[in-house]
């Protein structure tokens, strides 16, 4: 499926169930590379990137076994350290494997993930946390060589420049087999980044502090594996509360854990939306009217980046002038042209847009340049008059499992 076409104008009603975490659950399972028995994790998207990570997982020499939205795998004894640009090129949350191969195996050799539509995005902060630890860094080739010390990593005190999630990801996963303890400073408080360390916690590593800003690792000499449930997806649930108040719908969103989404209801409040939590999850209906609002992105518990296209497309239907402000990724704009296409008005200027509203939106073809651009474009279609045709579905598809079924479901007019 390259294309999806969506007849706009029909209010969205009834209940969606949110699938597991994308961004949680790549990292654990990179994860997985860590023990010396099988770990069952359960609630597992069917994405893309899923399968592209357990590809990469499967090339290092683990054994990966799928059953429904179970996963089940089998670490290797001894892992090849090699992850090829031909999975790095696909899907730069590889680089995660990057922590755990130099922890089980003292060496890793990872291709440089390149940079994409919403930014260059360096890992020079994985790279800078991992030297710390006491690995020997080497770039050639369009890779990046790690390699140990003899008797492997050590623990120390990291401070990240900024809060990166994947360089919290991999300094931590590096850090639970290495000798003594290790400070991450200024760390990333993601709850993707906590259900990591949870998991990590279970399989016997000693971490205290995921979800601040302090995070305190001190290593272990074996971790085994366990069964673990990853935690909802809080981007596809903020998507479809978007959904719901975009169209002017009453749809329940369920299997959400509000305080994931509580910077999203907080800006949906803000603008008028209605929103409650019910004991199955969280209740938006949505209205005629809605006044704007500025948004800022921030790391978390900021408002997320990833949730900052969707945002804009509801934007365009509040009365006033909003600025949205873009501080995590420097090129994350990419959807401005294409809402304007369906007559959206939206000037940006740096890392700022500026959207005038309320504006009718009209059907247009318009191209998927990244995944939450395409969900952007995707809640734009549903309220709009006429069909819009999205293409370079390709990137949706990373992160939303069922995008077409779930929103049939609701009521909407999509199809391939
Ligand atoms: C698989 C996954 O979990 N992806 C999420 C993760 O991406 P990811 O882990 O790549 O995001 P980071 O938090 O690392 O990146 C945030 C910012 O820091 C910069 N940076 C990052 C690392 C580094 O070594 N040097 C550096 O300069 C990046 O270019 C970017 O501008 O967090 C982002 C920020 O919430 C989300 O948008 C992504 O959906
Ligand atoms: C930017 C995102 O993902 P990734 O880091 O995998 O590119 C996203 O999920 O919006």
């Amino acid at each position: 499926m390259e294309k999806l076409f969506i007849r706009g104008g029909r209010p969205l009603h009834g209940k969606v169930r949110v699938s597991g975490s994308k961004n949680a659950v790549l990292p654990i399972i990179a994860a997985c590379l860590l023990p010396t028995s099988p770990c069952t994790l359960e609630d597992i998207p069917g994405l893309a990137d899923v399968h592209t990570i357990c590809l990469v997982l499967q090339h290092l020499g683990a054994r990966v076994e799928r059953k429904g939205t179970t996963l089940v795998i089998h670490p290797p004894e001894k892992p090849s350290t090699e992850a090829p640009y031909e999975f790095v090129r696909q899907m730069r949350a590889s680089f995660l494997v990057m922590g755990p191969l130099l922890a089980r195996a003292g060496l890793a050799a990872i291709s440089l993930p390149g940079g994409c539509a919403i930014g260059s995005r360096p890992v020079d902060l994985h790279l800078k946390g991992l030297q710390m630890l006491g690995a020997r860094i080497e770039h050639g080739y369009g890779s990046i060589r790690a390699r140990a010390e003899k008797g492997g990593l050590r623990g120390n005190r990291i401070y990240l420049d900024f809060p990166s999630v994947g360089a919290t990801e991999n300094i931590i996963m590096a850090a639970v087999l290495a000798r003594g303890q290790t400070l991450i400073e200024n760390a990333a408080e993601e709850p993707e980044v906590v259900d990591l360390a949870n998991f990590l916690c279970a399989m016997g590593a000693k971490i205290k502090g995921a979800g601040t800003k302090v995070i305190k690792i001190t290593g272990v000499k074996e971790l085994h594996g366990v069964t673990h449930t990853v935690i909802p997806d809080r981007i596809e649930a903020g998507t479809y509360l978007v959904a719901g108040a975009i169209t002017g719908g009453n749809v329940l969103v369920e299997n959400v854990i509000a305080n994931h989404v509580k910077p999203v209801l907080a800006k949906l409040l803000e603008m008028g939306v209605t929103v409650y939590e019910e004991n199955d999850g969280l209740r938006v209906i949505g209205q005629q009217e809605y006044t704007a609002v500025d948004v800022k992105t921030m790391p978390y518990p900021g408002f997320p980046t990833d949730m900052q296209p969707q945002m804009m497309a509801l934007l365009t239907r509040a009365r006033g002038t909003a600025i949205i402000t873009e501080t995590v990724f420097e090129n994350r704009f990419m959807h401005v042209s294409e809402l304007r296409r369906m007559g959206a008005r939206i000037k940006t200027v740096g890392r700022n847009a500026v959207i005038q509203g309320p504006v009718h939106l009209s059907g247009a073809p318009v191209k998927a340049t990244d995944l939450r651009a395409g969900a952007a474009l995707v809640l734009a279609g549903l309220c709009a008059e006429g069909v819009t045709e999205v293409s370079n579905v390709h990137h949706i598809q990373r992160g939303y499992e069922h995008l077409m079924d779930k929103l049939r479901n609701l009521g909407a007019a999509i199809w391939a």
